[in-house]
């Protein structure tokens, strides 16, 4: 019984991250950067602690740009009119996206660079 509702909200999470993919160009981007930054770890050669990091960095960004997603839908079902609350929520939620994105250009600027120049 445990194991069945384990696989439903398996499922469920599958097909958020379907959701996410047909509905949000910055996931789509996202995994684009992804497979550009892997291809160039690929062919840099990282260690297995570079790897660990690169591999964080892209799944807590895609993670992050689903979450920022999901907040704007529920904030769009909360209200169809201006709020400054809404506002507030939607900024906020864009902001953590654009802070962990800024984090990840400096780390991997830090692990790539050194490996080019
Ligand atoms: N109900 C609302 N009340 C007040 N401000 C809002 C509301 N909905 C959106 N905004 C603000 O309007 C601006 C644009 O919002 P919008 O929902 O178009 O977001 P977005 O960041 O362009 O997202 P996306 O294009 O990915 O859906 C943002 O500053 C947002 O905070």
């Amino acid at each position: 019984m445990k194991a069945r509702r384990f696989f439903r909200s398996f499922l469920f999470a599958a097909e958020g991250i379907r959701t996410a993919l047909k509905h949000e160009q910055n996931i789509r981007f996202h995994i684009l950067a992804a497979v550009v930054v892997v291809a160039a770890g690929l062919l840099t050669g990282l260690s297995l602690l570079e790897w660990l990091v690169v591999i964080g960095l892209i799944g807590g960004m895609m993670a992050l740009e689903m979450v920022n997603s999901a907040i704007e839908r529920v904030v769009d079902l909360a209200t169809s009119e201006l709020h400054p609350l809404a506002k507030q929520a939607k900024d906020m939620a864009a902001g953590a996206v654009l802070v962990f994105a800024v984090a990840s250009a400096i780390i991997g600027l830090l692990i790539f660079l050194p490996k080019w120049f």
